[in-house]
């Protein structure tokens, strides 16, 4: 069975890489949940992440947005490495003396992830499967939030609320509205997010990482507890912000929604990828559908043996 209906061409051709993964690992104690996965995401491009409830889309999604730094394996943004720094040379016999080390080797002692600042302003953004917006703040305000990691003004300049500061903050108030009105919202700058319809929210959302002025954009189950009509607008807002420019990666439970929306698909189960490729070649591949509904064999007799499912939203994490 195919779930794949005519999409829209795209207006721009899928260009260079900008996000390379190679040999991403992630090990939580004794679980492995994302084992040896590569992944190439180019320009333009909109790639799907699927896979089985805790199957590892959520663990290697942070190891790409640098939430998580990778137990080992590498990221590539924009053609940067985002490799450890090197650790201190001790030498046999001799103890570390802290002091005489340099403070970017010292990194290495306690690997941390990458900062999230650092890996905003590179260009990445991101949603959460779990709406995170500020609830008593106005819909315009949420998007001038997003906004700041692009402002220069520093703390004196806000306080004492100068030329340069009042110039930035229009820019920014500017530059919300106008992407409020991009994500079909423009209507409702002035409300507050925790009054806002649950579509509204998720499309807030997504305008404020575009705030960022991100080159790629990662949206994790941006369908999420959506009716029909809001999931339709969503894919709609996907492929005008693949027109814009920007990369998109999204995790999706909803198969309908991934397979008409993407230009490749990764299947993850068990943190390991089971199959990389067109919509067609994964919805066909039979191990795609055992991995989701098993064989058979030891399943409901009433189960479903000919199709994977429509939407089976995820359980919501911290
Ligand atoms: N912080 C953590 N500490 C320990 N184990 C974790 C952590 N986060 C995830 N896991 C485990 O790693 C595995 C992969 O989880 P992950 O959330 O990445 O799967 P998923 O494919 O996103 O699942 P879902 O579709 O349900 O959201 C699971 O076994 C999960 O329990």
């Amino acid at each position: 069975m195919t779930v794949t209906e005519s999409r829209p061409e795209a207006t721009r051709p899928i260009g260079e890489p900008v996000l390379e993964a190679s040999g991403v690992t992630m090990r939580f104690g004794g679980l492995l949940a994302v084992n040896d996965v590569n992944l190439t995401v180019r320009e333009g491009e909109i790639v799907g992440l699927i896979g089985p409830n805790g199957a590892g889309k959520t663990t290697f999604f942070n190891c790409l947005t640098g939430l998580y730094k990778p137990t080992s394996g590498q990221v590539r943004f924009a053609g940067v490495p985002r490799k450890a720094p090197k650790a201190p040379k001790v030498k046999k016999g001799e103890s570390l003396d802290l002091e005489a080390v340099p403070v970017q080797e010292l990194a290495a002692l306690t690997p941390l992830p990458p900062k999230p600042r650092a890996v905003v302003r590179a260009g990445m953004a991101r949603t959460f499967q779990n709406i995170r917006l500020f609830a008593n703040m106005t819909a315009l305000e949420n998007v001038m939030v997003g906004r700041y990691c692009r402002t220069s003004a520093g703390a004196l300049t806000s306080v004492l609320r100068g030329p340069k500061f009042r110039r930035e903050e229009e820019a920014t108030r500017a530059r919300a509205q106008e992407l409020l009105d991009f994500v079909g919202l423009g209507k409702s700058t002035e409300h507050l997010a925790r009054n806002m319809p649950y579509g509204d929210q998720r499309r807030l959302e997504i305008a404020r990482a575009l705030a960022t002025d991100p080159k790629l954009i990662l949206l994790d189950e941006p369908t999420a507890g959506m009716n029909p009509q809001e999931t339709r607008q969503a894919m709609d807002l996907i492929f005008k912000i693949r027109d814009s420019g920007l990369s998109v990666v999204v995790i999706e439970h909803d198969m309908r929604f991934i397979f008409n929306l993407c230009d490749r698909v990764l299947c993850l189960v068990q943190g390991q990828a089971l199959i990389e490729g067109t919509p067609d070649e994964v919805q066909s591949d039979p191990r795609v559908i055992e991995a989701y509904i098993g064989t058979g064999e030891d399943d409901d007799e009433d189960a479903p043996q000919d199709a994977v499912p429509d939407s089976t939203p995820g359980e919501e994490k911290p």
